[in-house]
């Protein structure tokens, strides 16, 4: 489902060049899981943007089901990005005038869905991350946790095949960080998502069956037998 091959990046800094990303090869196939550590600096979320098609590598391809996000128009890949990847992030990023359900209608607005599907698909979404008593609450009114849950209930709403997740518990405290990683988790499992999750915290890596290490833009990958939660989803 995604290849990259050879996908470098680099950044200009004043005179200076940045290798965000230095020749990454990187095959995932339908449904896997892999998480993404690695010192700060060394390309997690430039990889991240790669394979969201938020960015554009500067050599290199990023093929998603055979089309290379890179040599899309700015127009195309948007509707990609619209219709097959969903991302989490560690900021909530929710419209704080908008209720919950109002935030996870926005995701289907740019597909074009109807209104009156609009929200029943965003309350059925909030029914899956337990937010269906909360439909109507606004950012502020929502704790960390449950804000969270809305940003991926945001996401999932319009039935994307990849989720990229950019360190979703920074800004949540142990149990909720660890409540997040379950739901994300069933989630995978659920609906057999391709999973890409950066994170700082090993506890939330060691879950994971498949372990990647960005440094200085170059890659290393090892399988984790000890994974919590091994193997693919089934189904
Ligand atoms: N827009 C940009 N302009 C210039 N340099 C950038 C830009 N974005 C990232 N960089 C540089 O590219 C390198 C990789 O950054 P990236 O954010 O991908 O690292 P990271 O592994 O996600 O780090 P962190 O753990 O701190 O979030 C860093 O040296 C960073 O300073």
């Amino acid at each position: 489902m995604y290849e990259l091959i050879g996908v470098t990046k680099q950044y200009r800094r004043g005179q200076e060049r940045v290798d965000a990303l230095a020749g990454i090869d990187l095959t995932l196939e339908q449904g896997d899981r892999l998480v993404i550590q690695g010192p700060t600096g060394g390309g997690k979320s430039t990889l991240l943007q790669m394979l969201g098609g938020l960015d554009r590598p500067t050599s290199g391809r990023v093929l998603l089901d055979g089309v290379d996000l890179a040599g899309l128009s700015e127009r195309r890949l948007t509707a990609v990005r619209g219709e097959n990847i969903g991302f989490v992030f560690q900021s909530f990023n929710l419209i704080p005038t908008l209720t919950a359900q109002e935030n996870v209608e926005t995701a289907l607005v740019p597909l074009g869905v109807k209104a009156a599907e609009r929200r029943s698909r965003a309350a059925e979404a909030l029914e899956s991350v337990g937010l269906g008593e909360r439909l109507g609450h606004l950012p502020s009114e929502l704790s960390g946790g449950q804000q969270q849950r809305v940003a991926i209930a945001r996401a999932l709403v319009k039935r994307p095949k990849v989720l990229l997740a950019d360190e979703p518990t920074g800004n949540l405290d142990e149990s909720m960080r660890d409540e997040i990683v379950d739901l994300l988790e069933g989630l995978w499992k659920e609906h057999g998502l391709t999973f890409v999750m950066v994170t700082h915290d090993s506890a939330v890596a060691r879950r994971s069956p498949r372990l990647a290490t960005l440094r200085k833009g170059r890659i290393t990958i090892k399988e984790n037998r000890s994974a919590t939660v091994a193997g693919p989803p089934v189904g």
